[in-house]
Protein backbone atom coordinates (compact mmCIF):
# COMPACT_ATOMS: atom_id res chain seq x y z
CA UNK A 1 0.00 0.00 0.00
CA UNK A 2 1.05 3.32 -0.50
CA UNK A 3 2.05 6.21 1.86
CA UNK A 4 1.06 9.96 1.45
CA UNK A 5 2.59 12.73 3.44
CA UNK A 6 -1.32 13.82 4.46
CA UNK A 7 -2.31 13.94 7.56
CA UNK A 8 -5.17 15.52 7.12
CA UNK A 9 -7.71 13.17 8.92
CA UNK A 10 -5.53 13.78 12.26
CA UNK A 11 -5.76 17.38 11.91
CA UNK A 12 -2.11 17.94 12.07
CA UNK A 13 0.91 16.59 14.67
CA UNK A 14 -0.21 19.02 17.62
CA UNK A 15 2.56 20.00 19.83
CA UNK A 16 4.37 16.79 18.73
CA UNK A 17 8.18 17.38 17.93
CA UNK A 18 10.01 17.22 14.78
CA UNK A 19 9.25 13.42 13.03
CA UNK A 20 13.59 13.37 12.82
CA UNK A 21 13.74 14.29 16.66
CA UNK A 22 10.70 11.92 17.47
CA UNK A 23 12.11 9.27 15.59
CA UNK A 24 15.51 9.11 17.58
CA UNK A 25 13.61 9.63 21.02
CA UNK A 26 11.26 7.49 20.67
CA UNK A 27 10.86 4.92 17.28
CA UNK A 28 14.43 4.00 17.26
CA UNK A 29 14.14 1.75 20.39
CA UNK A 30 11.14 -0.06 18.39
CA UNK A 31 13.53 -1.11 15.41
CA UNK A 32 15.60 -3.25 17.85
CA UNK A 33 14.80 -7.28 18.40
CA UNK A 34 15.96 -7.05 21.72
CA UNK A 35 12.98 -4.32 22.90
CA UNK A 36 10.56 -6.41 20.98
CA UNK A 37 11.51 -9.69 22.44
CA UNK A 38 11.01 -7.57 26.15
CA UNK A 39 7.29 -7.03 25.10
CA UNK A 40 6.64 -10.70 23.36
CA UNK A 41 7.69 -12.18 26.77
CA UNK A 42 5.36 -10.28 28.77
CA UNK A 43 3.40 -13.21 29.33
CA UNK A 44 0.58 -10.90 31.00
CA UNK A 45 0.68 -8.72 27.76
CA UNK A 46 0.65 -11.64 25.57
CA UNK A 47 -2.01 -14.46 27.14
CA UNK A 48 -4.45 -11.74 27.24
CA UNK A 49 -4.08 -10.41 23.40
CA UNK A 50 -3.66 -13.84 22.47
CA UNK A 51 -7.06 -14.67 24.85
CA UNK A 52 -8.57 -11.68 23.14
CA UNK A 53 -8.26 -12.72 19.66
CA UNK A 54 -8.76 -16.55 19.86
CA UNK A 55 -11.75 -16.37 22.42
CA UNK A 56 -13.04 -14.16 19.96
CA UNK A 57 -12.48 -15.23 16.82
CA UNK A 58 -16.52 -14.29 15.19
CA UNK A 59 -14.76 -10.64 15.37
CA UNK A 60 -11.83 -11.63 13.17
CA UNK A 61 -13.45 -14.49 10.65
CA UNK A 62 -13.58 -13.21 7.19
CA UNK A 63 -12.64 -9.72 8.22
CA UNK A 64 -10.58 -6.84 7.65
CA UNK A 65 -8.18 -5.95 9.91
CA UNK A 66 -5.58 -3.27 10.95
CA UNK A 67 -2.80 -3.78 13.17
CA UNK A 68 -1.25 -0.24 14.57
CA UNK A 69 2.66 -0.41 15.18
CA UNK A 70 2.68 -4.15 14.34
CA UNK A 71 6.30 -4.27 15.83
CA UNK A 72 7.21 -8.02 15.01
CA UNK A 73 3.76 -8.75 13.65
CA UNK A 74 3.09 -10.88 16.46
CA UNK A 75 -0.76 -9.37 16.55
CA UNK A 76 -1.35 -8.80 12.99
CA UNK A 77 0.21 -13.06 12.67
CA UNK A 78 -2.35 -13.82 15.46
CA UNK A 79 -5.33 -12.11 13.74
CA UNK A 80 -4.87 -13.83 10.04
CA UNK A 81 -4.40 -17.48 11.97
CA UNK A 82 -7.99 -16.40 13.56
CA UNK A 83 -9.40 -16.06 10.20
CA UNK A 84 -9.09 -12.63 8.96
CA UNK A 85 -9.20 -12.33 5.46
CA UNK A 86 -6.65 -9.48 5.23
CA UNK A 87 -4.78 -7.95 7.90
CA UNK A 88 -3.07 -4.20 7.10
CA UNK A 89 0.33 -4.15 9.74
CA UNK A 90 1.18 -0.89 9.61
CA UNK A 91 5.04 -0.23 11.50
CA UNK A 92 6.95 2.43 11.19
CA UNK A 93 10.25 1.13 11.94
CA UNK A 94 12.44 -1.28 9.88
CA UNK A 95 10.81 -3.80 12.43
CA UNK A 96 8.49 -4.36 9.35
CA UNK A 97 11.09 -5.90 7.67
CA UNK A 98 11.20 -8.73 10.45
CA UNK A 99 7.74 -8.62 10.72
CA UNK A 100 7.59 -9.49 6.97
CA UNK A 101 9.75 -12.28 7.38
CA UNK A 102 7.90 -13.65 10.02
CA UNK A 103 4.79 -13.60 8.14
CA UNK A 104 6.43 -15.55 5.34
CA UNK A 105 7.67 -18.08 7.56
CA UNK A 106 4.36 -18.55 9.06
CA UNK A 107 2.93 -19.05 5.74
CA UNK A 108 1.02 -16.08 6.50
CA UNK A 109 1.78 -13.64 3.29
CA UNK A 110 -1.60 -13.91 1.37
CA UNK A 111 -3.09 -12.09 4.29
CA UNK A 112 -1.02 -10.09 5.95
CA UNK A 113 0.52 -7.07 4.43
CA UNK A 114 3.30 -5.55 6.08
CA UNK A 115 3.38 -1.78 5.44
CA UNK A 116 6.55 0.30 6.74
CA UNK A 117 5.05 3.87 7.32
CA UNK A 118 3.35 5.88 9.90
CA UNK A 119 -0.19 4.90 10.37
CA UNK A 120 -1.14 8.75 10.17
CA UNK A 121 0.70 8.64 6.66
CA UNK A 122 -0.23 5.78 5.09
CA UNK A 123 -3.22 4.91 2.64
CA UNK A 124 -5.44 1.61 2.78
CA UNK A 125 -7.57 0.54 -0.27
CA UNK A 126 -10.43 -0.25 1.88
CA UNK A 127 -11.65 0.53 5.50
CA UNK A 128 -10.85 -2.45 8.49
CA UNK A 129 -13.62 -4.54 10.72
CA UNK A 130 -10.94 -4.10 13.43
CA UNK A 131 -8.64 -2.07 14.62
CA UNK A 132 -5.75 -4.34 17.12
CA UNK A 133 -2.98 -2.74 18.30
CA UNK A 134 -1.03 -2.40 21.33
CA UNK A 135 -0.23 1.27 22.36
CA UNK A 136 -0.10 1.06 25.96
CA UNK A 137 2.89 3.41 27.59
CA UNK A 138 3.52 3.56 31.49
CA UNK A 139 1.03 4.79 32.75
CA UNK A 140 -1.29 4.01 30.36
CA UNK A 141 -0.69 7.38 28.17
CA UNK A 142 3.06 8.15 28.42
CA UNK A 143 4.20 7.58 24.75
CA UNK A 144 1.32 9.31 23.12
CA UNK A 145 1.02 6.45 20.93
CA UNK A 146 -2.71 6.44 21.50
CA UNK A 147 -3.20 9.51 19.34
CA UNK A 148 -2.00 7.39 16.40
CA UNK A 149 -4.49 4.69 16.87
CA UNK A 150 -7.57 7.58 17.02
CA UNK A 151 -6.41 8.82 13.95
CA UNK A 152 -6.26 5.33 12.22
CA UNK A 153 -9.53 4.58 13.45
CA UNK A 154 -11.04 7.89 12.26
CA UNK A 155 -9.63 7.59 9.02
CA UNK A 156 -10.17 3.75 8.59
CA UNK A 157 -12.27 1.86 10.94
CA UNK A 158 -15.84 1.00 9.15
CA UNK A 159 -19.16 2.66 11.86
CA UNK A 160 -19.55 -1.17 12.44
CA UNK A 161 -16.13 -1.69 13.50
CA UNK A 162 -14.26 -2.98 16.48
CA UNK A 163 -11.16 -1.90 18.76
CA UNK A 164 -8.85 -3.89 20.29
CA UNK A 165 -8.46 -3.30 23.10
CA UNK A 166 -11.75 -1.40 23.53
CA UNK A 167 -11.72 0.39 26.96
CA UNK A 168 -8.71 2.04 28.96
CA UNK A 169 -8.88 2.93 33.10
CA UNK A 170 -5.82 4.63 34.78
CA UNK A 171 -6.05 3.91 38.47
CA UNK A 172 -3.86 5.78 41.87
CA UNK A 173 -3.49 4.33 45.51
CA UNK A 174 -1.46 5.35 48.47
CA UNK A 175 1.55 3.14 48.88
CA UNK A 176 4.66 2.38 51.55
CA UNK A 177 7.99 2.41 50.63
CA UNK A 178 11.32 2.06 51.71
CA UNK A 179 12.44 3.77 48.94
CA UNK A 180 11.69 7.36 50.11
CA UNK A 181 14.32 7.12 52.40
CA UNK A 182 17.26 5.73 49.75
CA UNK A 183 15.83 8.43 47.28
CA UNK A 184 16.52 11.30 49.90
CA UNK A 185 19.47 10.16 50.59
CA UNK A 186 20.93 9.83 47.14
CA UNK A 187 19.93 13.85 46.80
CA UNK A 188 21.62 14.75 50.07
CA UNK A 189 24.98 12.83 49.22
CA UNK A 190 24.29 14.47 45.75
CA UNK A 191 24.70 18.07 47.28
CA UNK A 192 27.15 16.98 49.81
CA UNK A 193 29.20 16.16 46.69
CA UNK A 194 28.32 19.50 45.58
CA UNK A 195 29.94 21.27 48.29
CA UNK A 196 33.21 20.06 47.77
CA UNK A 197 33.25 20.69 44.19
CA UNK A 198 32.20 24.44 44.79
CA UNK A 199 35.38 24.49 47.77
CA UNK A 200 38.02 22.13 45.50
CA UNK A 201 36.67 24.31 42.42
CA UNK A 202 37.92 27.64 44.43
CA UNK A 203 40.97 26.67 45.87
CA UNK A 204 42.00 25.02 42.81
CA UNK A 205 41.30 26.49 40.01
CA UNK A 206 40.36 30.35 41.33
CA UNK A 207 36.35 30.46 40.09
CA UNK A 208 33.46 30.71 42.58
CA UNK A 209 30.67 28.36 41.49
CA UNK A 210 28.62 28.52 44.63
CA UNK A 211 25.98 30.85 42.62
CA UNK A 212 24.85 27.89 40.72
CA UNK A 213 23.78 25.80 43.79
CA UNK A 214 20.34 26.20 42.97
CA UNK A 215 19.62 25.31 39.89
CA UNK A 216 21.77 21.85 40.73
CA UNK A 217 20.26 21.34 43.49
CA UNK A 218 16.52 21.75 41.94
CA UNK A 219 18.57 19.23 38.91
CA UNK A 220 19.01 16.89 40.82
CA UNK A 221 15.71 17.49 43.02
CA UNK A 222 14.09 16.38 40.25
CA UNK A 223 15.89 13.47 39.25
CA UNK A 224 16.07 11.91 42.50
CA UNK A 225 12.85 13.25 44.26
CA UNK A 226 10.18 14.11 41.50
CA UNK A 227 11.09 11.48 38.61
CA UNK A 228 8.34 8.66 38.81
CA UNK A 229 9.92 5.19 39.35
CA UNK A 230 9.25 2.16 37.56
CA UNK A 231 8.55 -0.31 40.18
CA UNK A 232 7.05 -3.98 40.87
CA UNK A 233 4.98 -2.77 43.77
CA UNK A 234 3.75 -5.66 46.43
CA UNK A 235 -0.08 -5.43 46.94
CA UNK A 236 1.19 -5.34 50.77
CA UNK A 237 2.82 -1.97 50.14
CA UNK A 238 -0.99 -0.49 48.61
CA UNK A 239 -2.35 0.89 52.01
CA UNK A 240 -5.42 2.16 50.86
CA UNK A 241 -8.02 1.61 48.36
CA UNK A 242 -7.27 2.47 44.65
CA UNK A 243 -9.07 4.58 42.33
CA UNK A 244 -9.81 5.72 39.02
CA UNK A 245 -8.80 8.49 37.16
CA UNK A 246 -9.93 8.74 33.88
CA UNK A 247 -11.77 6.04 31.89
CA UNK A 248 -11.20 5.76 27.82
CA UNK A 249 -13.70 4.39 25.44
CA UNK A 250 -11.05 3.57 22.70
CA UNK A 251 -14.23 3.71 19.76
CA UNK A 252 -14.80 7.42 20.96
CA UNK A 253 -12.19 9.14 22.52
CA UNK A 254 -10.22 12.24 21.02
CA UNK A 255 -7.25 13.53 21.34
CA UNK A 256 -8.15 16.24 23.26
CA UNK A 257 -9.82 13.81 25.74
CA UNK A 258 -6.16 12.26 26.98
CA UNK A 259 -3.84 15.42 26.47
CA UNK A 260 -4.73 17.19 29.74
CA UNK A 261 -5.74 14.06 32.55
CA UNK A 262 -7.32 16.27 35.18
CA UNK A 263 -9.45 13.97 38.54
CA UNK A 264 -10.54 14.25 41.77
CA UNK A 265 -10.92 11.79 43.72
CA UNK A 266 -10.79 10.05 47.35
CA UNK A 267 -8.97 7.17 48.64
CA UNK A 268 -9.57 5.38 51.86
CA UNK A 269 -6.50 4.15 54.12
CA UNK A 270 -7.23 0.98 54.69
CA UNK A 271 -4.12 0.26 57.55
CA UNK A 272 -3.82 1.39 60.31
CA UNK A 273 -0.56 2.99 61.39
CA UNK A 274 1.33 3.33 58.77
CA UNK A 275 3.59 5.73 56.16
CA UNK A 276 2.19 7.57 53.39
CA UNK A 277 5.27 7.18 51.02
CA UNK A 278 3.77 8.15 47.94
CA UNK A 279 1.16 7.02 45.25
CA UNK A 280 1.04 4.00 42.86
CA UNK A 281 0.07 4.50 39.05
CA UNK A 282 -1.14 1.66 36.82
CA UNK A 283 -3.61 1.03 34.17
CA UNK A 284 -6.08 -1.82 32.85
CA UNK A 285 -7.29 -2.54 29.32
CA UNK A 286 -10.50 -4.38 28.64
CA UNK A 287 -11.51 -6.18 24.69
CA UNK A 288 -15.40 -6.07 25.33
CA UNK A 289 -15.92 -5.45 21.78
CA UNK A 290 -18.71 -3.17 20.93
CA UNK A 291 -22.19 -2.72 22.59
CA UNK A 292 -23.95 -4.08 19.10
CA UNK A 293 -21.08 -6.41 18.18
CA UNK A 294 -19.79 -7.55 21.66
CA UNK A 295 -17.25 -9.77 22.56
CA UNK A 296 -18.22 -13.95 23.61
CA UNK A 297 -15.44 -13.83 26.10
CA UNK A 298 -14.75 -10.26 27.77
CA UNK A 299 -10.86 -10.12 28.28
CA UNK A 300 -8.81 -7.78 30.83
CA UNK A 301 -5.50 -7.13 30.56
CA UNK A 302 -3.95 -5.32 34.58
CA UNK A 303 -0.90 -4.11 35.50
CA UNK A 304 -1.66 -3.29 39.24
CA UNK A 305 0.34 -4.93 41.73
CA UNK A 306 -0.25 -8.57 41.76
CA UNK A 307 1.77 -11.38 43.82
CA UNK A 308 1.69 -13.74 40.91
CA UNK A 309 1.80 -11.50 37.97
CA UNK A 310 3.74 -8.90 36.84
CA UNK A 311 3.93 -6.69 33.65
CA UNK A 312 7.32 -4.79 31.78
CA UNK A 313 5.19 -1.43 32.43
CA UNK A 314 4.85 -2.46 36.57
CA UNK A 315 3.80 0.73 38.39
CA UNK A 316 4.69 4.33 38.35
CA UNK A 317 5.30 5.50 41.74
CA UNK A 318 5.10 9.43 42.79
CA UNK A 319 6.87 9.46 45.86
CA UNK A 320 6.26 11.89 49.10
CA UNK A 321 9.04 13.41 50.98
CA UNK A 322 8.66 13.32 54.13
CA UNK A 323 6.20 10.67 54.52
CA UNK A 324 3.80 11.60 56.09
CA UNK A 325 1.89 9.16 59.32
CA UNK A 326 -1.72 8.04 58.01
CA UNK A 327 -3.79 5.15 59.59
CA UNK A 328 -6.96 2.92 58.99
CA UNK A 329 -10.00 5.44 58.05
CA UNK A 330 -8.16 8.59 56.95
CA UNK A 331 -9.50 10.21 53.44
CA UNK A 332 -7.66 11.51 51.09
CA UNK A 333 -9.11 13.63 48.59
CA UNK A 334 -6.64 13.99 45.55
CA UNK A 335 -6.64 16.48 43.02
CA UNK A 336 -4.95 15.10 39.75
CA UNK A 337 -3.43 16.89 36.67
CA UNK A 338 -1.45 15.04 33.99
CA UNK A 339 -0.26 16.81 31.30
CA UNK A 340 2.28 16.44 28.22
CA UNK A 341 5.73 17.62 28.35
CA UNK A 342 6.04 20.92 26.46
CA UNK A 343 9.85 19.42 25.03
CA UNK A 344 8.59 16.27 24.36
CA UNK A 345 4.81 15.49 23.69
CA UNK A 346 5.17 11.87 24.64
CA UNK A 347 6.66 12.59 28.54
CA UNK A 348 3.98 13.55 31.07
CA UNK A 349 3.90 16.00 33.76
CA UNK A 350 1.96 15.21 36.84
CA UNK A 351 0.55 17.80 39.19
CA UNK A 352 -0.65 16.01 42.45
CA UNK A 353 -2.46 17.64 45.19
CA UNK A 354 -3.96 15.72 48.29
CA UNK A 355 -5.84 16.73 51.34
CA UNK A 356 -6.03 14.52 54.29
CA UNK A 357 -9.43 14.46 56.59
CA UNK A 358 -7.63 12.27 59.95
CA UNK A 359 -10.16 9.68 60.98
CA UNK A 360 -11.00 12.04 63.80
CA UNK A 361 -12.13 14.86 61.31
CA UNK A 362 -8.58 16.69 61.67
CA UNK A 363 -7.13 18.32 58.72
CA UNK A 364 -3.72 17.66 57.89
CA UNK A 365 -1.83 20.77 55.62
CA UNK A 366 -2.50 20.20 52.30
CA UNK A 367 0.98 19.45 49.69
CA UNK A 368 0.86 20.00 45.99
CA UNK A 369 3.41 18.30 44.17
CA UNK A 370 4.97 17.89 40.89
CA UNK A 371 5.97 14.87 38.99
CA UNK A 372 7.62 14.03 35.96
CA UNK A 373 7.22 10.64 33.93
CA UNK A 374 10.30 10.53 31.58
C1 LIG B 1 4.34 -1.30 21.99
S1 LIG B 1 4.93 -1.76 20.41
C2 LIG B 1 3.85 -3.08 19.99
C3 LIG B 1 4.39 -3.98 18.91
C4 LIG B 1 3.49 -5.17 18.55
N1 LIG B 1 2.20 -4.74 18.07
C5 LIG B 1 3.30 -6.07 19.73
O1 LIG B 1 2.21 -6.06 20.30
O2 LIG B 1 4.24 -6.80 20.10
C6 LIG B 1 4.37 -0.42 19.45
C7 LIG B 1 4.87 -0.41 18.02
O3 LIG B 1 4.16 0.60 17.32
C8 LIG B 1 5.04 1.28 16.45
N2 LIG B 1 4.41 2.60 16.23
C9 LIG B 1 4.21 3.57 17.15
N3 LIG B 1 3.59 4.62 16.61
C10 LIG B 1 3.37 4.30 15.30
C11 LIG B 1 2.79 5.00 14.21
N4 LIG B 1 2.28 6.22 14.36
N5 LIG B 1 2.74 4.38 13.02
C12 LIG B 1 3.27 3.14 12.85
N6 LIG B 1 3.86 2.45 13.84
C13 LIG B 1 3.91 3.02 15.06
C14 LIG B 1 6.37 1.29 17.17
O4 LIG B 1 7.45 1.45 16.30
C15 LIG B 1 6.33 -0.09 17.85
O5 LIG B 1 6.94 -1.07 17.06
Amino acid sequence: MGTSSENAACGGRGNAVPKEVDYANYFCTYSFLYHQKEMLSDRVRMDAYFNAVFENKHHFKDKVVLDVGAGSGILAIWSAQAGAKKVYAVEATKMSEHARALVKANNLEQVVEVIEGSVEDVSLPEKVDVIISEWMGYFLLRESMFDSVICARDRWLKPTGVMYPSHARMWMAPIRTGIVEQKLGDYQSAMGDWHNFVDETKAFYGVDMSTLAKPFAEEQRKYYLQTSLWSNLHPHQVIGTAGIIKEIDCLTATVADIENVRSKFTLSITMENTKLCGFGGWFDVHFRGRSEDPAEHEIELTTAPSVDYCTHWGQQVFLLNPPTHVSEGDELSVNFLMSRSKENHRLMEVELGCEIQKHSGKLVAPFKNKYYIE
